[in-house]
């Protein structure tokens, strides 16, 4: 059974198409990288995903025609990363996380055991736990961002779809968090990221997405994705490609000569 199922969504936003007619199915044990040029639709996707913003077209959560689940349900399988990292209220690290498990108990219940552990495989998953009791507020961007991700692994749902997760973090967090949603996926679970980083999304995702003007226009294994014409096309940019340690490399160069630019709009 899959994950998540989406068939035909189409969103407009201020009178314009902004996804047409995109369907995809993410199952167990996938890490899939949603990558594309700014405005391509990424966040709108996973919104719609989510029920956040209104679509065209079904969408199903584990099986289920996401309609017909509350709001619980929903949080129970699907835990969500939002590309805002803003915090709002100057509360502890630590109870910040524990808000990850409010779909799991009623709205007064105190914490238990479960949730506890959870929060703890979190904080420690994220290696925040030395600094669980400071006033969230007060951290840096990549602390942050580092919070709101255990947030959502505290929810301990069976998919994560997360919006540019990577941003702001140094390269040690980078890896150590595709590391991570490459781990959870081997577990069993589902994530999904969108992604500016090609070079990551090529060496740890096990598939990948790319939308162009709100739609797909490739979908599979990074080696198949990730091609030095469909750079120039879709990104206009010139990338090397190389291997390392058996994995894919990538890293875009330069922007694609003007001539070329010129003829990639012709035929776009
Ligand atoms: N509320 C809105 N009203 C009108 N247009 C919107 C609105 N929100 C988003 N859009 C437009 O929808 C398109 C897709 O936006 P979206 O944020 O999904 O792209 P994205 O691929 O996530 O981009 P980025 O990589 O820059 O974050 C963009 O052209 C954007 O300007």
């Amino acid at each position: 059974m899959s994950l998540l199922t989406l068939s035909g969504i189409g969103v407009a936003l201020g009178g314009r198409d902004v996804l047409g007619d995109v369907s995809l199915t993410v199952d167990a044990g996938e890490f899939v990288g949603l990558i594309g040029p700014n405005g391509a639709g990424k966040s709108t996707l996973l919104r719609a995903a989510l029920g956040l913003v209104a679509a065209r077209g079904t969408v199903e959560i584990g099986g289920m025609p996401a309609a017909r689940l509350s709001a619980r349900e929903r949080a129970l399988r699907i835990a969500y990363l939002p590309q805002e990292r803003e915090i709002a209220w100057p509360v502890s690290v630590d109870m910040l996380v524990g808000l990850g498990r409010a779909p799991h108990r009623g709205p007064f219940a105190a914490a238990g055991a479960k949730d506890r552990a959870a929060v703890e495989a979190a904080l420690g998953r994220m290696e925040i736990a030395a600094f669980r009791h400071r006033p969230a507020t007060q951290l840096s961007g990549g602390e942050k961002a580092r919070v709101l991700i255990a947030r959502a692994l505290a929810q301990e749902a069976p998919l994560l779809l997360a919006d540019e997760p990577t941003a702001g973090l140094d390269p040690e967090h980078q890896i150590g968090l595709m590391r991570l949603f490459a781990d959870l996926a081997r577990e069993g679970r589902g994530v999904v990221a969108s992604l500016h980083d090609l070079g990551l999304a090529a060496r740890w995702c096990t598939r990948l997405v790319l939308l162009d003007r709100g739609r797909i226009v490739a979908d599979g294994p990074p080696r198949q994705v990730l091609t030095p014409q469909r750079l120039r096309d879709i990104y206009a940019v010139e990338a090397f490609f190389g291997e390392a340690a058996g994995g894919l490399v990538v890293q875009p160069l330069d922007l694609v000569a003007s001539n070329a630019k010129n003829e990639r709009t012709v035929h776009r």
